[in-house]
């Protein structure tokens, strides 16, 4: 029997300002996620929750809690000092703050003054110290507390940090929050909480958390999952666009200048490829080849979290045509309604990503697009890859020729800097090791790669010296000492516009004209290359290749071992999550059950 979804069909009865706040935002009904969710998680179980992106996963959740709360504060004893009722962990610092905000909302329906619920947001940033959201603490005695896990786990170990009373808590985008890149700090958090308690994973794609799943110490959890056949919500389309690499850019901005839509969200596959676009973007704003209406913004992981936070909040509070350039850091949660098309200039490295990545829209039944652009040759695989794994994609046609001209406008927008140089190669460089990573890696190979047509995406005007592209490339695909303009540029005096970064290379240029003796020259340049210098010679037998890259392996996971957190980019972290995930995989032996087992 289908289930009711009428809010006056839930089986307690809800706090009549709870529901004065649904029926003020316009919830008319519940959706089917809180339907079967609200019930068993306002009693007494411990909940798995799988439901399509956008499916109103945050108030199946928020309601039990406040609940809870409203219980707790109507018992009469007061809460026990340092103590808080409920913890939220999310991946992300946007999401968190988007959790909080959505907490703040119901509590303005709350009727007494002033509302003596309150939740805190705990999520790293420079502008505040753990001992700073320690003091707040103290102050305002919130009940619940949102927050990233570091953040969370560092300010639960201060001493006056009590979590004796914390009775309810929900893991959101659960199965990132149990993969290696939070898992650790996750675990700690939970050992630090009271064994009774009720916990809460929530995604909408928790299945791939597998055996992580059992590691939250829940007790008899109720598995809900409500699916359709197909992944994604059904208001979403999705669509792929297979081009040659090099005209990528120009389909990308054909779309954003020509098809309808109100905001949308351009998945890059690193930050410095965000930043990197973003910049020549305004660029062509200046030259009128971007619709002069548009506004665009940019966000990543390596921003700070006041600019990450006021960008996207900018972005969502904007009443005009808006695009938003960013990475997977925006691709869990986000729920930005008017967001009506997605686009990707590249597949992200697992299924599941693509999923949350286009389930930015689509959201709550509205109608939304993403669109995904393939590399013309071996990426068309991709759909029938997401077919078996039931999502489905259609190919969309753009009737746009690219123009040779566009190469010009990029080229002369490099030259004109040496700073948008560098920046193209640490761009390319960046994607090549993003492409290793993905998951599905029989069709996304580096074997297949074309590394030229990349190089002209990022405006390359030279191949950079890397492994890759020597063991890849043919001998006759290499451009002429990888020069792919003519003529070749004199490296000593393409000079940087920042007058400090041009005197300390013309310091640098001195010391290396200044070193006579040739090996030594040598050692010196093969250091200043280092990041991507470990090459191999062109003509290489397949099995000293085969040896050649196992040693390469090694000497990356050994300096994974050593190393800490101070990657360059979101790439790197992902990089190394997958070694360490490697390695577990291969001490790991206690398997517990399955998602499928609840
Ligand atoms: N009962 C409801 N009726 C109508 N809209 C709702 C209802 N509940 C939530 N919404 C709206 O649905 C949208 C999506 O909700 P939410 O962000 O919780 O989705 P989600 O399932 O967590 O998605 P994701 O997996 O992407 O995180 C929000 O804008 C929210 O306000």
């Amino acid at each position: 029997m289908a289930r009711s979804l009428s809010w006056d069909d839930l089986k307690y009865d809800m706090q009549p300002w709870i529901r004065t706040a649904v029926d003020s935002m316009g919830f008319e009904t519940m959706t089917p996620v809180q339907a079967s969710t609200i019930p068993m998680f306002s009693g007494n179980k411990d909940v798995v929750v799988e439901s399509v992106t956008g499916s109103g996963k945050t108030v199946a959740f928020v309601i039990p809690i406040l609940e809870k709360i409203v219980k707790e504060v109507l018992n009469g004893a007061p809460l026990k000092k340092g103590n808080f009722y409920s913890l939220v962990i999310s991946p992300t610092r946007e999401l968190a703050s988007q959790i909080q905000s959505v907490i703040d909302k119901f509590l303005a329906y709350y009727p007494d003054e002033p509302c003596p619920i309150q939740s805190q947001l705990l999520v790293g940033s420079s502008s505040s110290t753990v001992r700073d959201d320690a003091n707040t603490f103290m102050e305002n005695k919130p009940q619940v507390l949102v927050g990233t896990p570091g953040r969370l786990l560092d300010f639960l170990k201060t001493k006056a940090v009590k979590t004796a009373s914390c009775g309810i808590i929900v893991l959101d985008e659960a199965d990132k929050l149990l993969d290696v890149s939070f898992e650790k700090d996750v675990e700690a958090i939970l050992s630090m909480l009271p064994k009774q308690r009720r916990t809460g994973l929530f995604s909408a794609t928790i299945s791939s958390a597998g055996d992580q799943i059992f590691r939250t110490g829940m007790r008899n959890p109720v598995k809900i999952a409500v699916k359709s056949k197909v992944q994604a919500p059904e208001s979403l389309k999705i669509s792929y666009v297979v081009v040659k690499p090099e005209d990528k850019l120009q389909y990308l901005l054909y779309i954003l200048n020509h098809v309808r839509y109100r905001k949308c969200i351009v998945y890059f596959p690193t930050c410095i490829s965000v930043t990197y676009f973003y910049s020549f973007f305004k660029h062509l704003f200046k030259l009128g080849i971007m619709n002069e209406t548009l506004e665009v913004y940019s966000l990543h992981g390596k921003l700070q979290t006041s600019s990450r936070l006021g960008t996207l909040e900018k972005f969502s509070v904007s009443l005009n045509n808006s695009v938003l350039l960013t990475t997977d850091v925006a691709a869990r949660g986000i729920d930005i309604p008017e967001v009506d098309l997605v686009l990707q200039l590249d597949p992200p490295t697992s299924a599941e990503m693509f999923l949350h990545r286009c389930g930015r829209t689509g959201r709550a039944n509205r109608a939304g697009k993403a669109i995904t652009f393939l590399n013309r040759g071996r990426e068309e695989d991709y759909v029938n890859f997401l077919e078996v794994k039931n999502i489905d994609l259609e190919e969309m046609k753009l009737k746009f020729n690219p123009s040779d001209e566009f190469s010009s406008i990029f080229k002369e927008w490099i030259l004109a800097d040496r700073a948008r140089f560098e920046n193209s190669v640490r761009a390319y460089v960046g994607f090549i090791r993003y492409y290793s990573k993905h998951s599905a890696s029989s069709i996304f190979r580096l074997q297949s790669l074309d590394y030229v047509g990349i190089a002209k995406l990022y405006g390359l005007i030279r191949l950079p010296r890397m492994p890759e592209i020597t063991q890849h490339l043919d001998n006759d695909e290499m451009p002429q000492d990888g020069w792919l303009i003519e003529p070749a540029v004199d490296l000593d005096s393409f000079s940087f516009v920042n007058p400090q970064m041009e005197s300390s290379r013309l310091e640098e240029l001195k010391k290396t004209k200044a070193i006579k003796d040739k090996n030594k020259l040598k050692s010196e340049l093969k250091k200043k290359n280092a990041a991507w210098s470990n090459k191999t010679s062109s003509k290489e037998s397949k099995g000293e290749r085969k040896v050649k890259s196992a040693q390469r392996r090694k000497a990356i996971e050994e300096k994974i071992a050593q190393e800490e957190s101070d990657d360059e980019s979101e790439a790197e972290e992902d990089w190394k999550d997958m070694v360490r995930r490697n390695k577990k995989q291969k001490t790991s032996s206690q398997l517990q059950g399955n998602f499928s087992d609840l």
